[in-house]
């Protein structure tokens, strides 16, 4: 206690001392700035105790909706990264512009650990009110900033690590800050690494969603690199004009801001003009086609579509352009389906989509449910319409009406000014895909069922009631029928959704495993990679909880830390230390896996949680449990040398030995 207490007025005077005195040995200049920001600019004390803001709930209601596309954007990818980060004391957040936190993903214990320190939605992280923080110090600097446990203004906040990165619009302003905070100091770089990659996935998702009636162009200077994380983004209207660029695109075309491409035509940048890119795209079956730039003979490889919202192409110029593209390109991902079970449940379920029954899947989350609900959807009859997916776990509550049934002009605040289609409508002609849909609240479930019985649609604002005709399939990770059982979900709708139900494997039954790792990793590196013996094996026996999501980005991770070199044991991180798939039990937790690195005695020979466990404890934290009783015993209940082996500090351990309910005083001695 006393110790404590001297620690935190040591980091008051340390921060005293570093701006006051000039005393920055050690310090990142970028927290040397903040702090004097914070002394002299904001007049902050750091051994105060302020709580940061708390919006009232319109005004935070005002700033999502605001940012709803933002948001919708960055869901599933928050979710991604945090599965892949796989730490319980870790926090993956989204925060507008001025540090307002808009959405958190975390374990529920770390985030009722973080709320008392007021790190909660609605709650504001802007350097002014926060000091210096991961999240308001990138909001206040636009780049990318890691501020580990002391590096933090004010001495209540020196237990958390955070690294956080600005993500921008289409149009190149910083929307968002993407965050992850910890209480490990551990891995900084590697992080920031996810990070980066994770807020280019959500600028290019939020390009897609903005300019989803514009044609896009996909392009790179190696062909292999379209249509990965790495190619350039284009979105041209109808007459050719530019209209937004990704950061790729801009760093390529040597321009400085998107600005200073958007508003030129295609063929004042390229030698070519949209109809004739369409075109030759179509003609190689939207395999990359050389482009060259205006302004010399620098090569550029590109692929060019109709507007996804467009069911059928309007333009009328070549014939070749009336025809509707392919509903999957080949130069799209490559999609491995080759695991008996799965060919035999896509045999199936092709037929019974054929006859106009509905499917529902199930799966584990990550298993490719919506890859093989596209799969079906090109081998039915609906193949030539879009296909419309809609996750229903990933759109906040307050969009998913909108996101699904449209709405006209002005029907609420933020509406976009034109109105805007609904996913039903668009999905008329061809499927709409329904993913998580026991997250679907009652009232739209009642809404959705009416759209089934009577195939029309009456989008918000409006009286009007549109004809729409559509191929159902839908998806959840959940039994539908348990969540009926608890009043969650509506018993009609369930029967209306489940003609027949098919269950997808996970990826540890897959028997195209290796298939999947392989064509995964060219993907992901855009050409041939050398995979190490001892990498392919540890990727072969992992348990995968999060699937074949996760194995993507487990690979992507590796492919960018490998940087060229085979992919050794070494650029997977996040697995090492991690039971594999036999015979340990499928439970996640970073503590049994730090246990297993530190003494894998102690795990492999694990028994069964002592009977009967104390109450309140989930099966994971019972398992937890067991093996720091072993590892204490071990170390005859010396904390200091079970925290070392486990590479976490004493608070931490405490911290867990208290959740775990382990009275070490009672046994010393
Ligand atoms: N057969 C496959 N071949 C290649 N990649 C795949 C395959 N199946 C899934 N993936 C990859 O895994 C990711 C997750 O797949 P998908 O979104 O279909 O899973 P899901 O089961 O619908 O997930 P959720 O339960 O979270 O909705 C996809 O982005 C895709 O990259």
């Amino acid at each position: 206690m006393t110790q404590g207490l001297l620690a935190a007025a040591g980091h008051g005077q340390r921060v005293l001392g570093a701006v006051l005195q000039g005393m920055r040995t050690g310090l990142q200049e970028q927290v040397a700035q903040s702090w004097t920001r914070c002394l002299n600019d904001y007049r902050l004390d750091p051994d105060a105790e302020p709580h940061p803001p708390l919006l009232d709930r319109s005004a935070l209601a005002l700033r999502c909706r605001r940012l709803g596309d933002v948001i919708e954007a960055a869901r599933l990818e928050m979710s991604t990264l945090y599965q892949q980060l796989a730490d319980t004391e870790t926090a993956v957040v989204l925060t507008d512009g001025d540090g307002v936190i808009l959405h958190l993903v975390s374990s529920h214990e770390f985030a009722q650990e973080l709320e008392p320190m007021g790190f909660t939605v609605g709650a504001q992280w802007s350097e002014d009110a926060a000091g210096t923080n991961g999240m308001g110090t990138c909001a206040a600097l636009a780049e990318p900033v890691s501020v580990r446990q002391e590096d933090h203004f004010f001495t209540r906040l020196t237990s958390l690590t955070c690294s956080a990165v600005p993500v921008h619009d289409p149009e190149g302003r910083m929307v968002a800050v993407l965050d992850v905070t910890s209480r490990s100091a551990l891995q900084q770089q590697h992080v920031l690494v996810l990070l980066g990659m994770t807020a280019r996935m959500i600028e290019n998702r939020l390009l897609e969603l903005r300019y989803r009636d514009s044609h896009p162009v996909h392009f790179h200077t190696r062909p292999e690199l379209v249509h990965t994380l790495h190619e350039g983004r284009l979105a041209l209207d109808g007459e050719g004009i530019i209209r937004a660029a990704n950061r790729s695109a801009l760093f390529q075309l040597g321009a400085e801001s998107p600005q200073a491409l958007c508003g030129r035509r295609v063929e004042e940048v390229f030698q070519t003009t949209l109809d004739d890119l369409l075109e030759r795209s179509r003609g190689a079956s939207f395999h990359p086609v050389p482009v060259y730039r205006v302004n010399g003979a620098h090569r550029f490889f590109a692929v060019a579509r109709c507007p996804a919202t467009e069911a059928q192409p309007p333009r009328t110029g070549t014939p070749a352009l009336q025809a509707r593209p392919p509903a999957k390109a080949p130069s799209a991902p490559s999609v491995a389906l080759s695991d008996a079970q799965l060919v035999q449940q896509l045999h199936t379920g092709s037929r019974v989509l054929a006859r106009g029954t509905p499917l529902l899947l199930r799966g584990e989350t990550g298993a490719g449910k919506e890859v093989f609900a596209r799969a079906l959807h090109e081998r039915s009859p609906r193949a030539p319409g879009a296909f419309v997916a809609v996750n229903c776990a990933s759109l906040p509550e307050s969009l998913i009406e909108s996101e699904l049934f449209g709405y006209r002009a002005g029907a609420f605040t933020g509406a976009q000014r034109n109105g805007r289609r609904g996913k039903i409508l668009q999905a008329d002609g061809g499927t709409l895909f329904l993913d998580e849909i026991g997250d679907m609240p009652l009232d739209l479930q009642a809404r959705l069922l009416r759209v089934l019985d009577e195939r029309r649609v009456t989008p918000l604002g409006t009286e009007e009631t549109l004809p729409v005709d559509f191929q159902l399939l839908s998806a959840s990770h959940r039994n539908l029928l348990d969540l009926v059982a608890q009043g969650r979900f509506r018993e009609d709708l369930y029967y209306r959704l489940a003609g027949i139900e098919l269950h997808l494997p996970a990826l540890r039954e897959r028997s195209d495993k290796r298939e999947l790792i392989q064509r995964i990793l060219q993907e992901e590196n855009g050409g041939p990679v050398t995979l190490r013996p001892e990498a392919e094996q540890l990727l072969m026996t992992h348990r995968w909880p999060g699937n074949v999501r996760q194995l993507r980005h487990v690979l992507r991770a590796a492919v960018a830390l490998a940087d060229g070199a085979p992919v050794g044991l070494e650029h997977l991180p996040s697995l090492r230390g991690q039971p594999a798939a036999t015979p340990a039990p499928a439970l996640a937790s970073p503590l049994l896996e730090m246990a297993a690195a530190a003494a894998p005695a102690a795990v492999a020979g694990v028994a069964p949680p002592e009977n009967p466990v104390p109450q309140g404890l989930n099966l994971i934290q019972s398992h937890e449990r067991q093996v720091l009783l072993q590892l204490l015993e071990q170390h005859r209940w010396n904390v200091s040398n079970v925290a070392k082996a486990l590479d976490v500090s004493r608070n931490t351990l405490y911290r867990k030995l208290h959740k775990l309910q382990i009275a070490v005083s009672q046994r010393v001695g």
